[in-house]
């Protein structure tokens, strides 16, 4: 039980960690906040605010993982390289696709709400 606890105090540490260096993680994190009053502030009903909790979760998720092969790329190959710069390149992509994704799904609800 006490392994379990801590290994949420680990996953905090990540999150922390990626809090305090990336400035992309706390963009998102900040676009979540605002999606959020948003959608309270247009009663969004329980389907909207799955998609909307998925695209979240999507994005923020994407960037831990890129934050994570971030790290792991400097650690390995912190000399100039063209695979880890195509390993981060890659990794950033996923992010874009994902908040693209995210960007679709947050018009698709929010437009019909203001027109
Ligand atoms: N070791 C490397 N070898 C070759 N190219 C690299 C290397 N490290 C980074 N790059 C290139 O530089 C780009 C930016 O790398 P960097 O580590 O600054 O990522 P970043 O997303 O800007 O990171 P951060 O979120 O920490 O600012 C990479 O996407 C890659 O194209």
């Amino acid at each position: 039980m006490k392994k379990f606890l801590k290994s949420f105090v680990y996953s905090f540490k990540g999150l922390t960690y990626a809090f305090k260096t990336q400035l992309s993680f706390r963009v998102h994190c900040l676009a979540t906040i605002l999606v959020i009053l948003l959608g309270l502030y247009t009663k969004l009903n329980s389907s909207e605010w799955l998609w909307i909790t998925v695209a979240i979760a999507l994005v923020v998720v994407l960037e831990l993982i890129n934050t994570a092969i971030e790290i792991l790329v400097d650690l390995v190959s912190p000399q100039q390289n063209s695979k880890a710069g195509a390993i981060k390149d890659v990794a950033s992509a996923a992010v874009l696709v994902a908040g693209i994704m995210a960007l679709v799904i947050g018009l698709i609800i929010f437009v019909p709400k203001f027109i």
